[in-house]
Formats: structure tokens, sequence, C-alpha cells
């Protein structure tokens, strides 16, 4: 599903990260990492935000560099704690993102209601608690028809109710052929969400984890 090659990603030459093979398999996959390991600059780095050295490749033929759109189009990205201009509502974030992610009829409306914030979407998100933005940011990450979908602890500061609803529709989403990339430093029950892989950015590097028998 996503295939890296002679990864490297450095700040003022200072090597964060370097990885010279990792294959990703379709599925759901958790990546850990203390603080500071790396998990951000993975994450935006593979959804086409941040410049790198190596090649990313999805689905054996999505090269990032070679067909940049084909590739951010399939590629959707749900950050940890997103960070949008303050005086822009959810509703036109959301109207935005959906035009440049080519969103099928309904489906909006379907996930607005889905993690219910039709109440305050018209407000500006300078206006909304933590809670509020991280819901606003999880509608933007399935908003589309991507392949994969990279969420950056997609459960902190949701209510218990909330956390069931993306759990549910991860789940929901694989069965439709959706690949995950997730991170959380949460444990998260493996038979409500079964995990093909785990893998551990630790000494600058990216390795899979033996899974458990
Ligand atoms: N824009 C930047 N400029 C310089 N250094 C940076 C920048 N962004 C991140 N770093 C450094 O890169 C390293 C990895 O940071 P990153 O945010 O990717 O870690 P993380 O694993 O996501 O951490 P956390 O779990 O705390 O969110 C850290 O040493 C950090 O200081």
């Amino acid at each position: 599903m996503l295939s890296i090659r002679n990864f490297q990603k450095s700040y003022h030459n200072r090597l964060v990260l370097a990885i010279p093979q990792a294959d990703f398999s379709p599925g759901i996959h958790w990546l850990k990492g203390r603080n500071g390991s790396g998990k951000t600059t993975f994450f935006r780095s593979v959804a086409g935000l941040l410049p790198f050295e190596g090649t990313l490749v999805l689905d054996n033929k999505y090269d990032i560099r070679q067909q940049p759109v084909e590739y951010r189009l399939r590629v959707n990205y749900g950050e940890a704690e997103p960070l949008y201009p303050q005086f822009l509502s959810a509703w036109e974030l959301i109207r935005w993102v959906a035009a440049t992610k080519q969103s099928p009829n309904q489906q909006v409306d379907e996930l607005i209601d889905l993690f219910g914030i039709r109440d305050f979407m018209k407000t500006p998100v300078g206006t909304y608690s933590s809670g509020m933005l991280k819901k606003t940011s999880l509608v933007l990450a399935f908003l589309g028809k991507p392949h994969l979908i990279l969420l950056d602890e997609p459960l902190i500061t949701l209510d218990h109710a909330t956390t069931r609803v993306v759990i549910e529709r991860i789940r929901q989403q694989r069965q439709q052929g959706v690949s995950f990339l997730l991170s959380t430093h949460q444990d998260v029950d493996p038979t409500e969400l079964p995990v093909d892989s785990t893998w551990i950015i630790q000494n600058q590097t990216l390795e899979l984890l033996p899974q458990p028998a």
C-alpha cells in the first residue's frame, strides 16, 4: 500500500529520521514513539506537507514526486493538535477540503452528523473547545475517497461517545479498503480495533515491532 525508500528528514541539517526501506501492507498500522521521536514529522512528510529526501509510492502507482496531485488526493491527514485560521468556520474549512478532495455527494452531511458538529459549524474555529476542534479535524480527515488516512493521536480530547464513533468509522472504512497509519499514546483494545502491524520510531528510524503471539 505504501512503500518508503531512502527516506531522510532533517531540520536545519539535524537528522530527525532516516528510513532506508519500509513497506506498509493494506490495513491498520500503529505507530509508536516517545515524545519528540519524529511521529509528527513522519506523518507530515507522508501527507506531502513537508519536504524530505527519498521516495514514497502509494499503491505501487502514485509517486509523491511524479504524481503529486494524484498522491495527495488519496492520502488524508488528521493532525494531533489541529490549528486553523481562527476566523474561519468549520463549515468553510469543510467546503474547501471537500471540493479539493472531490468528496462524493452526501458525504459532507453524513460526516457532519456522524461527528455531531452541525450546531457549531458556522461559528469561527477560534471559539471552539479542543474537542470541537478535534471533531472538525476528523471530519476533514475522512473527506474524499482516500486510500490512506494518517491519524495522529485521533482520540485525544474526545469524549467517550465520540471515541466510539472514531473507532467504528475506522473499522468501517477499513472494510471498504481504506488503510490507516495511526499514532496514539493510549492503549486501544485490539478486539475493538484490530491492528495489522505495529511500528516504532526510535533511534531516528522506523522499525516493525514483532506481533504478539
Ligand atoms: N519545524 C521544526 N524545526 C526544527 N526542529 C523540529 C521542527 N519540528 C520538529 N522538530 C524536531 O524534530 C524532532 C521530532 O519532532 P516531532 O514533532 O516529529 O516528534 P513527535 O514524535 O511527533 O513528538 P510528540 O509525541 O511529542 O508529538 C524533535 O526533536 C523536534 O524538536
